[in-house]
């Protein structure tokens, strides 16, 4: 039975699915980061190359009967970037047995957007270890605002509220602002009693953002028990992203009454944050439909690839 592979690369996880033509799934799990920006192409590379080799040795599924792997990355946007992973990818599939795959290189908003709501135009804003807002025009045009790492411009990310968590543990500490249940959350979450000793864990060398970003969800977690610091800051961080829809709409006036998709961990474990990102935007944009992403990107990987399989199988040679 023919299927079709879905993987969704993260800088933190990496997901994959497989399902069938008709879009039911067959077979799922995570693994690690394959974001080249955050962990190198070698590397990431060879953790989609794993999960491949885990799907078809842990599922009945395979190479053989492959139509097409869907592969949705984080910040792959050009087109010679898209190139060498297909190149990389389609070369090992061959060796593999999966002859028939056809290869088709996203990125993750792209994937994100097909997943949720069936097609290719409309509007993304993601909002994981990293954020970015993404927008197809129904000519196909791809427009973007953000997405530009953790030092040139991250508002509303994971990243982003992890730091000010820390930020704020640090001001309450020094007596700027009142106590919070962050201070408390996010210590021991790396074993740490005291607020000072935060410093060696930030700056030592091995820290990396996926680290500063882990402390999104203590925010997250004290904005839902009532602290009002965690909430000031889940807003600003979600106001901050809506002004960068904002921005992106002004790109296309179609973008004015289009589906806007949700995606990303902070938007699916913060309702605050959904709904201040939304109250935002709908000042300025009240024919915008935003819709949560409930299916995987990986998902949304694996249908794209089917799509583009079916129209491969329609052309004459
Ligand atoms: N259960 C949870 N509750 C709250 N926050 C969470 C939870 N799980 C993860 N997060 C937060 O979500 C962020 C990671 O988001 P996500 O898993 O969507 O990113 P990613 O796909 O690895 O990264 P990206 O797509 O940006 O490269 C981190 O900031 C983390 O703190």
């Amino acid at each position: 039975m023919p299927y079709t592979i879905g993987i969704d690369g993260g800088g933190t996880k990496t997901e994959i699915a497989a399902l069938t033509l008709d879009g039911e799934q067959l077979a799922g799990f995570t693994g690690g980061a394959s974001n080249a920006f955050a962990v190198g192409f070698d590397r990431a590379l060879s953790e989609i190359i794993r999960l491949l080799e885990r799907l078809w040795l842990e599922s009945p599924l395979q190479p053989e009967a492959c139509a097409g792997l869907g592969v949705g990355l984080a910040g792959v946007d050009r087109e010679e970037d898209k190139r060498k992973w297909s190149d990389a990818l389609t070369g090992w599939l061959r060796q593999r047995g999966a002859a028939d795959a056809i290869v088709a290189i996203s990125n993750d908003a792209e994937t994100a957007l097909f997943g949720s709501v069936g097609k290719r135009e409309g509007i993304v804003a993601i909002s994981g270890t990293g954020s970015i807002l993404y927008g197809i025009t129904p000519e196909g045009r791809k427009l973007r605002v953000g997405g530009w790492g953790h030092l040139l411009g991250d508002a509303g990310s994971g990243y982003m509220i992890g730091l000010r968590t820390l930020q704020a543990v640090m001001h309450s500490y020094d007596g700027m602002r009142p106590a919070t249940l962050m201070s408390e959350k996010a210590l021991s979450s790396v074993g740490l009693s005291e607020p000072q000793q935060l410093k060696d864990y930030v700056y030592a060398p091995e820290r990396s953002k996926q680290d500063i970003a882990a402390f999104a969800r203590y925010c997250i977690e004290s904005s839902l028990l009532g602290d009002s610091a965690a909430i000031r800051l889940l807003t600003a961080e979600a106001v901050a992203l809506a002004e960068q829809a904002s921005a992106l709409i002004r790109k296309d006036a179609s973008f004015a009454a289009a589906e806007l998709v949700l995606a990303g961990s902070i938007f699916a474990h913060s309702a605050l944050f959904r709904q201040a990102f939304e109250a935002e935007l709908h000042k300025s944009w009240p024919k915008v439909r935003t819709t949560l992403m409930r299916c995987s990107a990986a998902y949304g990987a694996a249908r794209l690839a089917a799509k583009d399989a079916e129209t491969a199988g329609r052309k004459p040679d």
